[in-house]
């Protein structure tokens, strides 16, 4: 049975019926022939449209079957006002509106009204010229406008005139007369009114000029009295201002809205079912505001899972024709065919993110949960790293470093915590860390990954080690579950204090001659170290089987996959079928959404954005770790600490920052002045034989260079500017072949 709607859909784009279309595309219904066509309840209603994508949200519009007896939940669009409602039935209206749920709520919400608000003032205070010109050209007219009026008042020959005129053609004496009088009682009191009137306003003009006014009151006054008389004089359709036509790219969310969004992403459950039935996708809450954003929980048909539409995020975003990152889709608690869709007001990539609760005050118990990241709906996400490994991976560009970073600064504001760690990439990312580091490696020279592979092999007799203390503590009766306690971690001399390790670009060391080795003790500690206290924490940019062994992404318990380029780097990083699932760091671009990444290992997993802590932010938070170390005795002392490499400083690198436009070869001595510029803290002092010794490792051999100094041949060390392109453009290639 096909039936005409007489109501077409809303109009996609301004979400408002057009009345005038819909009043012609009505028909007039025969009852009688519309009674016999009733369905029965009973039977689900068919649909002769069997294009499953066919114009679904025209014909098949769930809310509009007034007919059908089941009540599928309560309406899906609450009116814009939030006016009251009917208490009772089935479900209570909670007594705050969803919006005043928390402080973040709150603060979204009134944050998305400022947003507003300062789009308008914006839109007109650019327009404020046009504005004055108009009020220029409109108020003289309304001023006399007024006067006319005021006077036509006075006269009381408005009406009056035209029923005088009236009797006297009639040949009426006596009510002209009659009207007459009138008119002359109305004028004896209105003339009067009205010359009192001008009087005082003209009396208050001058006070308020003249006077001891306020110059910006007086100002303010006249600006008044003048746009009052501007309105009067426009013609009735041209108002002073423009109209605020648009202003975010956000809409409303709408059950029409979803159901087509559903329907246009060619899952056949959800079509299939609609066609027969248009009721099958029901909102069983209504739709409603939920932090900075809409949310949607919509029952999908019988069997069709969330997962399914979770994994058509784009798809869905098309039928919404809104940007990716403003479309949220998660599974609901309840059962697997529950969605819960989450629209923002804005892209996520144009929110602004809070800064670290923990970059001012406060401290970190590792046992306990701290915040990492933020969801989309600016709501904090925390998390632990006691009893937990982690694994960050992404593309470059992609935030992991930043991430990974975040959590050692966790760790660093608890003092109890030993913390190591290299960074194979070399360029100092962490840097700013080490004044906390036990242990630090910086560069992806043969001596730094030695030195971490060494750690990791550490790492593994510590946990022996450990294993042996908890041994002893559990026979003791103070390490139930046989696992480090917060008072253990605490106790001085126990020696199980919490540990945390971190290897960033792990891939160079699994490459390296030690990465055989070094990826069998990671596996060991990540399995051993969990219940000991031992946290590693590992970031890598290539997450293949080479790259990263199975033995790791199996057994880390906690992941933050960043953007990465495809699924079979998703599944790596996140687990098997994750992308399936529809966990999808894919969608996540480089650089533009640095820091988003699927969250898993708590809890269901989700999309979020770590919080970016860097530069002086990052300074402060270590200044106060180094107090509470300080202060706990904990701070490793220069003696006490490992450094495998000079920090931060790439010499390779450095070189061909100074090197001298122009020249193919230039002496040792010049380049050394040059890099003492550069980094005095680190080149400072270098003469030509120690510029030759740190370029030794590069393979980089001195050249005789000869110049002519005052007509004379001099000839001494140099390097030759080939030599340092080529070990640049070597390293690029075994990245890019990474
Ligand atoms: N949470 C975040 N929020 C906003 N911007 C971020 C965030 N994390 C990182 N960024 C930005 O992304 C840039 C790259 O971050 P990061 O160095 O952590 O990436 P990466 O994945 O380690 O890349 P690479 O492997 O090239 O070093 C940073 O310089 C920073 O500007």
């Amino acid at each position: 049975m096909t039936t005409t709607d007489p109501f077409p859909p809303p109009d996609p784009d301004g979400w408002i019926p057009d009345i005038a279309a819909a009043l012609e595309a009505a028909e007039v219904v025969d009852l009688d022939k519309a009674r016999t066509r009733r369905v029965d309840p009973d039977q689900p209603t068919t649909n002769t449209d069997d294009t499953p994508d066919g114009d679904s949200d025209a014909d098949e519009d769930a809310e509009s079957l007034t007919a059908r007896p089941e009540q599928v939940g309560p309406p899906v669009d609450p009116p814009d006002h939030d006016g009251p409602r009917p208490v009772g039935g089935q479900r209570r209206v909670p007594v705050l509106p969803a919006w005043a749920h928390s402080r973040a709520d709150i603060v979204a919400t009134a944050r998305h009204a400022a947003g507003n608000a300062g789009y308008v003032l914006r839109f007109h205070a650019v327009r404020t010229p046009k504005y004055a010109a108009k009020v220029a050209v409109w108020a003289p007219i309304g001023f006399l406008r007024t006067l006319a009026r005021l006077l036509r008042w006075a006269t009381a020959e408005e009406g009056n005139w035209g029923l005088r005129q009236d009797a006297a053609r009639r040949n009426d004496p006596e009510t002209w007369l009659k009207l007459d009088r009138q008119r002359q009682r109305q004028t004896s009191v209105r003339w009067p009114i009205l010359i009192a009137g001008s009087t005082a306003a003209l009396v208050a003009a001058a006070v308020v000029w003249f006077g001891p006014t306020p110059a910006p009151v007086r100002w303010l006054a006249f600006l008044a009295v003048v746009v009052a008389c501007a309105r009067l004089g426009r013609p009735a359709d041209r108002p002073i201002t423009d109209r605020v036509s648009a202003g975010e790219t956000y809409r409303k969310l709408t059950a029409e809205l979803v159901r087509r969004a559903l329907t246009s992403l060619g899952i056949a459950g959800i079509n299939s079912a609609v066609a027969k039935n248009p009721g099958a996708i029901s909102f069983p809450v209504e739709i409603h505001r939920d932090g900075p954003g809409h949310l949607a929980i919509v029952d999908l048909p019988y069997g069709v899972e969330a997962g399914e539409v979770i994994a058509r995020r784009g798809r869905l975003a098309s039928g919404l024709r809104l940007p990716l990152d403003q479309v949220w889709p998660d599974p609901a608690p309840g059962h697997t065919g529950r969605l819960a869709l989450w629209v923002g007001y804005q892209p996520a990539s144009q929110m602004r993110q809070p800064a670290w609760p923990l970059i001012r005050s406060g401290s970190v118990d590792v046992f306990k949960p701290f915040p990492f990241a933020t969801t989309p709906r600016m709501n904090v996400v925390t998390v632990s790293l006691i009893f937990r490994n982690w694994l960050f991976g992404g593309q470059p560009g992609s935030g992991k470093t930043f991430a990974l970073r975040l959590l050692v600064l966790a760790a660093a504001l608890d003092p109890r915590v030993e913390i190591r760690g290299y960074e194979l990439k070399g360029v100092g990312d962490f840097a700013g860390t080490a004044p906390v580091l036990s242990e630090y490696g910086n560069g992806f020279d043969e001596d730094t990954l030695e030195a971490c592979a060494a750690m990791l092999k550490w790492l593994y007799d510590e946990c022996r080690r450990r294993s042996e203390r908890i041994a002893f503590y559990a026979a003791a009766g103070e390490a139930p579950e046989n696992k480090v306690t917060p008072e253990l971690a605490s106790l001085k001399g126990s020696g199980l204090h919490p540990l945390v390790a971190f290897i960033d670009e792990i891939q160079e060391l699994f490459h390296s001659p030690w990465g055989k080795e070094a990826a069998e003790y990671a596996e060991k500690v990540i399995k051993l170290g969990r219940a000991l206290g031992v946290t590693l924490l590992i970031g890598t940019q290539i997450p293949d089987k080479d790259s990263l062994p199975p033995g790791i992404t199996r057994n880390v318990n906690s992941r933050f996959c960043l953007s990465v380029a495809d699924q079979v780097a998703n599944d790596m990083i996140l687990g098997t079928s994750m992308y399936k699932q529809g966990y999808r760091a894919t969608v996540f671009e480089p650089v533009v959404e640095a820091g988003w990444g699927i969250l898993a290992g708590f809890g269901k997993p989700s999309a979020d954005r770590s919080y970016p802590v860097t530069g002086p932010e990052l300074d402060r938070v270590i200044a106060r770790a180094v107090e509470l170390r300080t202060a706990a005795g904990t701070l490793p002392t220069p003696a006490e600490q490992t450094r495998t490499t000079a920090p931060a400083a790439d010499v390779v690198v450095d070189v061909a920052a100074v090197w001298p436009a122009g020249e193919d070869k230039t002496w040792n001595e010049t380049l050394c002045a040059r890099l003492a510029d550069l980094r005095p803290d680190v080149y400072g002092g270098w003469e030509s034989a120690q510029l030759t010794a740190a370029l030794k490792p590069h393979a980089i051999t001195p050249v005789d260079v000869g110049r002519r100094i005052d007509g004379k041949a001099v000839t001494r060390r140099g390097i030759s500017h080939a030599a340092i392109l080529a070990v640049i453009a070597e390293r690029d290639r075994k990245r890019r072949a990474n």
